[in-house]
């Protein structure tokens, strides 16, 4: 597609009329959306309304039972675990609620680990978490056990872990959920300028107003579904 003859991007990341249940509790029901590459995406929404379930329907961590997830122009649904496995390592970042980091290494170990689960030498694994660890101003607590940081340090470590391997989308679910709000505010602020220096797409699950008010965008998941909140405030 072309718009005054320059070529317009494609999406990057597309889930198109996915359904996902948990047993009888239906979490999904025909839920769409679509994500550019480059941009940063928050999806809010009531808690239970399904943006968990989105997300891990759009990183590959769950199958949908009917619909697709498209991604770079490959249906990311139809590929087998192991592939799907090796994308998340590969291509895609995670940063979760608590940070999920190894609690019994230290904060290198822990940025390094994405790298060394694919097999890269262990000298250039270490030389890039630390340059890793520099940019986000943690390189004097890199021997140190996770278990030592303030939850917005454990944050940021989660964050360099999650851009170390370079990937295209970042999912973070609820980042700055475990923090206060300050905290929180600058936590998300990092992650989005870094994943726009990197060039990174990052789509984000959040209760808070004042982390989607970071993105580029903001969708809502309401009973499964996915609405633009502008065009359902039009509506009303
Ligand atoms: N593992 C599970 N087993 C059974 N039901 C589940 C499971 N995970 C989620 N659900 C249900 O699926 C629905 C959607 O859950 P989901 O976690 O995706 O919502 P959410 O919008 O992310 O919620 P929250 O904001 O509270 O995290 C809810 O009704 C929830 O209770």
């Amino acid at each position: 597609m072309t718009v005054d003859g320059l070529p317009v991007p494609g999406p990057l990341l597309e889930a198109r009329s996915v359904d996902r249940s948990y047993g009888r509790t239906q979490a999904l029901r025909e839920a769409s959306l679509s994500v550019t590459a480059g941009e940063i995406l928050a999806i809010m929404g009531p808690s239970g309304s399904g943006k968990s379930t989105l997300l891990h329907c759009l990183a590959g961590i769950f199958t949908p039972d009917a619909g697709e997830i498209w991604f770079d122009g490959r249906r990311l649904d139809l590929l087998s675990d192991a592939r799907r496995s090796e994308l998340r390592r590969t291509t895609f970042g995670f940063v979760f609620q608590f940070g999920q980091l190894v609690p019994e290494l230290t904060v290198a170990d822990n940025v390094a680990l994405p790298l060394l689960l694919g097999r890269a030498r262990r000298k250039q694994a270490y030389q890039r978490a630390g340059g890793w660890l520099k940019r986000l101003e943690l390189d004097e607590w890199s021997e140190r056990r996770t278990g030592e940081l303030s939850g917005g340090q454990a944050q940021r470590v989660a964050i360099a872990r999650a851009l170390v391997t370079r990937p295209k989308v970042i999912f973070a679910d609820e980042p700055t959920g475990a923090l206060d709000s300050l905290t929180g505010e600058k936590v998300m602020e990092l992650l989005v300028s870094l994943a726009r220096q990197e060039g990174a797409t990052v789509i984000v699950v959040t209760h808070d107003a004042r982390v989607a008010a970071c993105a580029d965008r903001e969708v809502m998941v309401r009973d499964g579904k996915v609405t633009d909140p502008y065009a359902s405030a039009a509506v009303r």
